[in-house]
């Protein structure tokens, strides 16, 4: 796990961009014409093989960086790899084995979805038209829409439509799949399509990039995690690093918190929170097991007993001390 301090400083100098990494940048900066920097010395490492949730408010940086992965504008500064390839230099090599979905694909709302794939694939001058029926179906199948594969693009739910737009990036073998707000707009049920095909495409083995401003949303989804404040990185790493360095709480529930909050803090819990039926405290390095013993032996009418760890939300308030929703 890395940070980067509230001024910008790295905490820790980045590693050097490895063989085995999907993305690495170095220092990647973008700043437009009239001065606004969308996005400022930029070290991201995302692992093969992970689903990276590439998280922040609206406006912190993430379409503007994602351009830059895929060389649709230049970075003013620094660099990046793809799958180990150096870029620009790279471009032939690496997008071939890069799928993206940004700023919503251009289908043919009059078309079957079936009938949208086919152009697609007709446009991509490397692909074998003797084997584009088999791609398709593929591409069809594994989103799920092969049963409406024959249905108007127009026709379809929203979830579907993002589907579809994913089968598009998937007609070809991807190593890396990079999805720029891939359920923005979608209903629940859409949002839930989409996640579940995110993990079924990561199992396969494809390294999963997705952005999102919703971070409960993608949070449930993703291995790794990068968030994004005005243009900076916050933070990054394996989620389950990031969660293990946020300390848990111990919250129960009962009658006797005067009791309770005598027992916790005799077990050295710190923060220590009471209000009416239930005490909170930071768990530390206790077992919440040892807790729950010493609660009940102190005559304590234990009705119920959680380990909170905080969200993803909950981290980044705890560090910028901003709500997520703040406008970048
Ligand atoms: N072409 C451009 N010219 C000038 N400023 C731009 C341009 N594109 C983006 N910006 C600015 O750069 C900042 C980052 O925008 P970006 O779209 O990358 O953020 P984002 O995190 O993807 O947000 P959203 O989720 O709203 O798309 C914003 O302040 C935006 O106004």
């Amino acid at each position: 796990m890395t940070a980067t301090a509230e001024a910008g400083a790295p905490v820790s100098a980045p590693p050097p961009p490895a063989e085995d990494d999907a993305i690495a940048t170095r220092g990647l900066t973008k700043r437009f014409r009239g001065g606004q920097v969308a996005v400022a010395d930029l070290d991201l490492t995302v692992p093969r093989g992970s689903v990276f949730g590439f998280l922040g408010p609206n406006g912190s940086g993430k379409t503007t960086t994602i351009r830059m992965l895929l060389g649709l504008i230049s970075p003013t500064t620094g660099s990046h790899t793809l799958l180990g390839t150096p870029m620009p230099d790279g471009w032939a090599t690496a997008l071939p084995k890069v799928g993206s979905l940004i700023e919503g694909p251009a289908f043919h709302p009059h078309l079957s979805g079936e009938a949208n794939l086919r152009r697609c694939d007709a446009a991509d001058r490397t692909a074998d038209p003797r084997t584009s029926r088999r791609r398709i179906g593929d591409a069809l199948e594994r989103v799920g829409l092969t049963a409406a594969a024959g249905k108007r693009y127009k026709n379809y739910s929203l979830g579907m439509k993002q589907r579809l737009g994913i089968a598009a990036a998937l007609l070809r073998h991807r190593e890396l799949l990079i999805l720029d707000e891939p359920t923005n707009g979608l209903d629940p049920q859409g949002t839930r399509e989409v996640r579940t095909l995110i993990r079924e495409i990561a199992a396969d083995g494809t390294t999963v990039f997705v952005s999102s401003h919703l971070l409960a949303e993608i949070e449930q989804v993703c291995t790794h995690v990068a968030v994004m404040r005005t243009g900076r990185l916050v933070t990054q790493g394996a989620l389950d690093e990031l969660r293990a360095g946020t300390g848990a709480r111990i919250r129960v529930d009962t009658p006797d918190t005067g009791t309770a909050n005598g027992v916790l803090t005799g077990l050295g819990l710190t923060d220590v929170r009471g209000s009416r039926g239930e005490i909170s405290a930071e768990l530390g390095e206790l077992p919440p097991e040892r807790v729950c013993a010493d609660l009940v032996g102190a005559g304590v009418a234990v009705r119920g007993l959680a380990v909170v760890r905080p969200s993803l939300e909950d981290m980044f308030v705890e560090l910028t001390g901003e709500g997520f929703d703040v406008d970048g």
